[in-house]
């Protein structure tokens, strides 16, 4: 099959490289001319592990190829799988200016029956509204249908994600698509949902949505068990153990960022509300994220005393999570803009993203030089197993706030360090 992806980014690329794997020929359109240079010589444009080695791979035996050409892409395809930003609008709800522009471009440029499938992410609603945009735009009545067909994948391992989805998601009325999808996915061995469109795109906030709320739990339950010296790592795994709960999204932590839990999860909230069913719990949800920073800094000041004005903070990690270079929402930004706001000196550190001078350092070492606190935002593997007596050679003050309760609490106490997670005992 030829399949086009619209929208090179982390979705479109994995997808993209997962159908070649699969044996099918695969298009990739860009708008943005950086973005298609640099894949079509095999160079990714943001950081994700692995996908570099099928990229090259994949372009060396012409299997994939890029392009800016809307036009001949949309008409030389049979399938085009729409995987654009679907960013937060500015009522929280998505803005689906990159998906009309789309369906728009394959109104004007639709020559034959097509399968069009959004995998961006995408609200309730969205498959019918594409289905008109592309029918207002056509100058021939020329047959095609719209699947919603969500993408589970996180960064930092989208390649398994992709390869090893737990569930497809098929949501369309067309049998016609439904059994082009079904050929499509005929070779991945996980259970297959198909159902109407607008559940299957109900499903992809939902599940997001489900996702932050037990993060959110846990994070707000680490606040009890902090002012119960209670350790929270031995309450989520004494929890997750039960088969139904799951020991998955229940670390303590900073708060959920990224690309998508805060966009989605305000987005679903948005919907609700307009529907006159407002998701309370979401909101709560939200809230309860917000804070989660702000009870940081506070236990930050605790041991650092209220004034952070001549205080210097090290703050390891910038990205959202690790092995990713995405910084879109980071916790870790947060954190910095308040310590900021307290007038604290910061240092900030982090192995793939790279905001320069004149707070970032190359090394860690030259991070930690004079602060009074190391900070760990991003649990990142490099974070680990550092040189922690040298590192507190270098320190002003031998304090370790670790934000991703990530490191071994007594090995660096030992090395004379007071250290502080999030109810980490
Ligand atoms: N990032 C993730 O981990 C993830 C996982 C699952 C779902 N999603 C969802 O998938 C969608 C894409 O996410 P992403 O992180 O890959 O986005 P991204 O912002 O990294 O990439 C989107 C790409 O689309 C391109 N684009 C925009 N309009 C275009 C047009 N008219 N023609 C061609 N290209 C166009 C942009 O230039 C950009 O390169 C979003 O809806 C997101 O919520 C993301
Ligand atoms: O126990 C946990 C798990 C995660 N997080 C944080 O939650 C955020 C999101 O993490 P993760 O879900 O791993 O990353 P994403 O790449 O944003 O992936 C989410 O968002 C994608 C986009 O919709 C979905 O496809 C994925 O299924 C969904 O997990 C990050 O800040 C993590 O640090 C925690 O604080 N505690």
């Amino acid at each position: 099959m030829n399949i086009l992806i619209i929208g090179t980014g982390y979705v479109g690329t994995t997808t993209g490289l997962i159908f070649c794997e699969m044996g099918h020929k695969v298009t990739g359109l860009d708008l943005d001319d950086q973005k298609i240079q640099a894949l079509k010589t095999g160079k990714l444009h943001f950081f994700e592990p692995g996908l570099e080695e099928l990229l090259t791979k994949h372009i060396q035996t012409h299997q994939l190829t890029f392009t800016k050409d809307t036009e001949t892409a949309i008409k030389e395809n049979d399938q085009i799988f729409i995987c654009v930003g679907t960013p937060q609008g500015s009522d929280g709800s998505a803005d689906l200016t990159f998906v009309k522009n789309v369906a728009k471009s394959i109104g004007q440029h639709i020559n034959k029956y097509k399968v069009i499938v959004t995998k961006s992410t995408v609200p309730v609603g969205t498959a019918e509204l594409v289905t008109n945009v592309i029918q207002e735009n056509q100058t021939a009545p020329i047959p095609f249908d719209v699947v919603s067909n969500p993408e589970f994948l996180r960064e930092g391992s989208a390649l398994q994600d992709a390869l090893n989805p737990d569930r497809i998601v098929i949501g369309t009325t067309s049998e016609t698509a439904r059994t082009i999808m079904r050929e499509l996915y005929k070779d991945f061995h996980c259970p297959i949902v198909e159902t109407h469109p607008k559940a299957s795109e109900m499903i992809k906030y939902a599940a997001n949505s489900f996702l932050a709320l037990k993060i959110s739990y846990i994070n707000e339950l680490a606040r009890v068990c902090d002012n119960l010296a209670i350790n929270v790592k031995d309450v989520s795994n004494g929890i997750g153990l039960d088969h139904r709960i799951n020991p998955h999204f229940l670390k303590a932590g900073m708060g959920y960022g990224g690309s998508c839990f805060p966009k989605d999860v305000n987005a679903l909230i948005q919907t609700a509300k307009e529907l006159g069913n407002p998701l309370s719990i979401l909101e709560a949800v939200v809230q309860v994220n917000a804070e989660q920073p702000v009870y940081f800094i506070e236990k930050i000041k605790q041991a650092l005393g209220n004034d952070l004005k001549n205080k210097t903070i090290a703050v390891l990690g910038l990205s959202f999570k690790a092995n990713t270079d995405d910084i879109r929402e980071s916790p870790s930004l947060v954190l910095i803009d308040k310590l900021l706001e307290e007038q604290a000196t910061i240092k900030t550190h982090d192995p793939v993203v790279k905001m320069g001078a004149p707070h970032q350092f190359p090394t860690i070492e030259e991070t930690a030089a004079g602060a009074d606190a190391l900070v760990i935002c991003t649990d990142w593997d490099d974070y680990k197993n550092l040189d922690w007596a040298g590192l507190k050679s270098l320190m002003n003050q031998p304090y370790i706030m670790d934000g991703r309760n990530m490191l071994d609490k007594e090995k660096v106490e030992r090395l004379g360090f007071r250290y502080l997670g999030i109810a980490n005992y």
